[in-house]
């Protein structure tokens, strides 16, 4: 790329012209304080407290748009900035106020979700679990329990639970989303819960299974139940992303865990791609997974939301775009979103291993369709790449996602100097970026908490002129010199903009 000389003035004016420039990017320095949106305002405290919490606390002291905050907020597996504030909101209201403020497009076949969840939220204000009986019965071994076809005894009379909800559909249509919506206006009372991915949970309960096993010791017995009731014990309300059943173990466990679970009167959301009776389709002993089945279907409220649009192809909303920390969840996200990006044209496929030629030399693209690529931040940071490279990376790629970017130390200069030439190719093309990272994306050069120093007052001042302030994004000592401090503060202001609704509703077209 060619090193275009830095004109401050140029870009200060660019930066600081409120009229032309997006929401997203609005300045909002220490003494522009009264331009925060109250949105954003509101969410100070949350993004303070992020900060406490963070080994990086350098960075979220005050807040300096509104798209960072609702990065921040994608964090904590948000996508409304007002749960805080109104802790007692339903699920309608929040709903509403995520449509009003244009967060989410109006969605008719949501709304019927939303009334249902609505229904359970109010069934739960006044909802009590029963008492759990005061010690464990003895139960029968493991292997008659599991591959009984008779339904399980409950440990107790079944319990008057609200009845769940299992909520199915196509992908992307906004179930995880409503799924999160329910869980953080939950009311009060239910102060006992739980919202996890489905296979993070089974990894859980195997290893309490493992657990059971070695404390019910020689004597045996079934294991499933006890850990059915610590769960519940734990937590009344359980939310499950995603449940599927792929092996016979997992099948086996679920009808025993289930019963158990609705029989402590724990109330569970469940999200899938599927149909209860499209569960663990042509599985081994599938006869076996039957009753459980029947079961999602008698003690769920079992609904399709079948609304047709995956939202992961349309335009993508704030906060979107930048994803963290570098879980299951995310990672999955990050290529869900890629999928939804690049199915649907058979004469365009994904293919492996796309190679550009760039000055003679070959550069490999991991995943690629003509207009979308996936790399990984290694492959674009951890070689020996130049401004070339990225200049026709974005030349040909519309859309990029860069997966796995790690938090950089002193001794990854090279990539941190790399990645930033990346992102000013990106930038100048006008190129949708999407990225995982291990910590928000602004703060991947800041220095960690033990050596963290004083913004230094060239620092501070550098990133004042591009509007950001300088708590934001931290201080990064990795940087030394104008050009270096320049050009890192630079790309922070540049992923903010990229980030923003309206980059993601421009960008992207070759
Ligand atoms: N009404 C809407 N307006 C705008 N964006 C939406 C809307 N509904 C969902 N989204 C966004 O679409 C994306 C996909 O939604 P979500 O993850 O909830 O889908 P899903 O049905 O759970 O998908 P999957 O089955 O693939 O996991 C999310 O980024 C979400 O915020």
């Amino acid at each position: 790329m060619p090193s275009r000389p830095i004109r401050l003035a140029h870009l200060q004016r660019r930066m600081l012209s409120s009229s032309s420039r997006p929401a997203a990017t609005q300045r909002i320095s220490n003494n522009a304080q009264k331009t925060i949106p109250r949105s954003t305002a509101r969410m100070m405290p949350l993004m303070n407290s992020c900060a406490r919490n963070s080994t990086m606390a350098t960075t979220q002291q005050a807040s300096s748009s509104e798209a960072e905050a609702a990065i921040l907020q994608r964090k904590q597996g948000e996508s409304s900035t007002d749960a805080e504030d109104r802790p007692h909101s339903s699920p309608m209201q929040e709903y509403q106020k995520l449509v009003e403020k244009g967060t989410l497009r109006p969605d008719p076949h949501q709304t019927r979700i939303v009334q249902k969840l609505e229904d359970l939220h109010d069934v739960l204000r006044t909802y009590s679990q029963p008492p759990f009986p005061s010690d464990t019965p003895s139960t029968p071994s493991l292997l008659s329990r599991l591959f009984s076809r008779s339904p399980a005894p409950a440990e107790h009379e079944p319990s008057s639970a609200p009845l769940g909800l299992y909520l199915y559909g196509d992908v992307g249509t906004g179930k995880t989303m409503l799924m999160d919506v329910f869980y953080r206006t939950l009311p009060p009372n239910i102060t006992k819960k739980r919202r996890v991915h489905f296979h993070a949970f089974m990894i859980d309960v195997h290893k309490r299974v493992h657990q059971m096993k070695i404390r019910l010791g020689h004597e045996g017995g079934d294991p499933i139940g006890p850990v059915a009731r610590e769960l519940a014990e734990e937590a009344r309300m359980l939310c499950f992303d995603e449940f599927q059943v792929t092996d016979i173990v997992d099948a086996m466990i679920l009808r025993r865990l289930l019963e158990s679970l609705l029989d402590h009167g724990v109330v569970s959301v469940i999200t899938s791609n599927r149909h209860p009776d499209e569960l663990y389709k042509n599985g081994i002993q599938r006869s076996s997974f039957l009753p459980t089945i029947e079961l999602l279907k008698t003690r769920f409220d079992v609904t399709d939301l079948d609304s047709g649009t995956d939202y992961r192809r349309i335009p993508r909303a704030i906060s979107h775009v930048y994803h963290h920390p570098l879980t299951a969840d995310v990672r999955a996200e990050l290529s869900k979103m890629f999928d939804a990006l690049t199915r649907g044209d058979a004469s365009d496929p994904v293919v492996e291993g796309r190679k550009l030629t760039i000055w003679g030399r070959e550069l490999v693209v991991p995943k690629s369709t003509r207009e979308v690529a996936m790399f990984g931040f290694d492959d674009l940071c951890d070689r020996p790449l130049s401004a070339a490279d990225y200049i026709e990376v974005t030349r040909q790629f519309g859309t990029v996602f860069v997966r796995d970017v790690k938090k950089m130390g002193m001794g990854d200069k090279d990539k941190a100097r790399r990645f930033i030439t990346f992102i000013d190719a990106c930038y100048e093309s006008k190129t949708k970026l999407f990225v995982s990272s291990e910590v928000p994306v602004f703060q991947i050069f800041a220095d960690d908490e033990a050596s963290k120093g004083e913004v230094s007052d060239h620092m501070r001042s550098m990133m004042d002129d591009l509007g950001l302030s300088a708590d934001t994004v931290g201080s990064a000592s990795m940087f030394s010199g104008e050009e270096e401090v320049f050009a890192f503060a630079r790309c922070c202001s540049r992923l903010v903009e990229m980030g923003s609704r309206q980059w993601a509703e421009t960008a992207g077209s070759r």
